[in-house]
């Protein structure tokens, strides 16, 4: 069975309504169909607008599809009761592009990773602040940060505490959302390291969404290609990049540099 399916999903958004154009809508998703199998990674590329966080948002239940079912652990995440909702919610993380604005500037780091867990377990606080040791140290970072706050840390280190969030109820499945896209090229290298032996240790499975080939011909080992809403191309092994035919997945790849500079 697979972790995550997704059938023929649409969303649509309204248009500013003009004189003209009344009641118009934006077709951000069209049609989506697509499986994400257990401890494995899928690359969501297209360029700026192609519909991929929309995606994203609604496999974790951010937006509501006009069309179409998403599957979770074989439930259909709309039609879940409440409490089945949030026992299925605790398996699906997300980490986002913009590592300041995911967190409460008031919360030390400490409580920001301690949020889920108070959510969903019951721990006495020398119990919670040792697991959030662990889950720093999970991230390479150490316990000594927990009673820093976020300004006090730099964008890699902000986007290991959003990291180590997302890992600690052991969820089984994390959208990353451009969650590298930001930082430098050598943090951005680091954190795609971080993030493969997270994969690797707790057999999770990421939605990898980017307009970064190169990030995720080193993570994914699948990829779909966005545009316009659809999903245009499909490589079900990620090293058969060159392979890609479509003319919008080919022009993506000319925008690489080159997988093997020095090769
Ligand atoms: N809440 C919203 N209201 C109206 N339009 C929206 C909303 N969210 C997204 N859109 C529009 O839907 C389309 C798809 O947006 P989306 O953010 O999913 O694309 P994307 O591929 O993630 O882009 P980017 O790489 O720039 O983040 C865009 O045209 C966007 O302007």
């Amino acid at each position: 069975m697979s972790l995550l399916e997704i059938k023929g999903i649409s969303k649509t958004y309204p248009i500013e309504t003009t004189l003209w154009g009344k009641g118009k809508r934006l077709e951000a998703v069209k049609n989506v169909s697509l499986t994400l199998h257990e401890g494995t990674c899928l690359g969501l590329v297209g360029e700026s607008g192609s519909g991929k966080s929309t995606l994203g948002k609604m496999i974790l239940g951010l937006e509501r599809p006009d069309q179409g079912e998403i599957f979770f652990q074989g439930k259909n995440l709309f039609q879940l009761a409440a409490k089945e909702q949030k026992e299925l919610r605790q398996n699906l993380q997300v980490v986002f592009q913009d590592c300041y604005s995911s967190v409460n500037p008031r919360l030390s780091i400490g409580n920001i990773i301690a949020e889920p867990i108070k959510n969903y377990e019951k721990l006495t606080p020398a119990e919670e602040k040792k697991r959030v040791g662990e889950l720093l140290e999970k991230v390479g970072l150490s316990p000594g940060n927990m009673d820093k706050y976020p300004h006090q840390l730099s964008g890699g280190q902000l986007q290991r505490v959003n990291i180590a969030r997302a890992i600690a109820l052991h969820p089984k499945l994390i959208v990353l959302d451009e969650a590298v896209s930001s930082l430098d090229v050598f943090v951005q290298a680091q954190i795609l390291d971080l993030l493969a032996d997270l994969k690797k240790e707790f057999q999770l499975a990421y939605l990898f969404i980017t307009h970064d080939l190169q990030a995720v011909h080193y993570m994914a080992d699948r990829l779909a290609v966005m545009y316009k809403g659809q999903i245009i191309e499909m490589l079900d092994d990620i090293k058969q990049l060159n392979q890609l035919e479509h003319p919008i997945s080919r022009k993506l790849l000319s925008s690489m540099l080159p997988l093997h500079p020095r090769g």
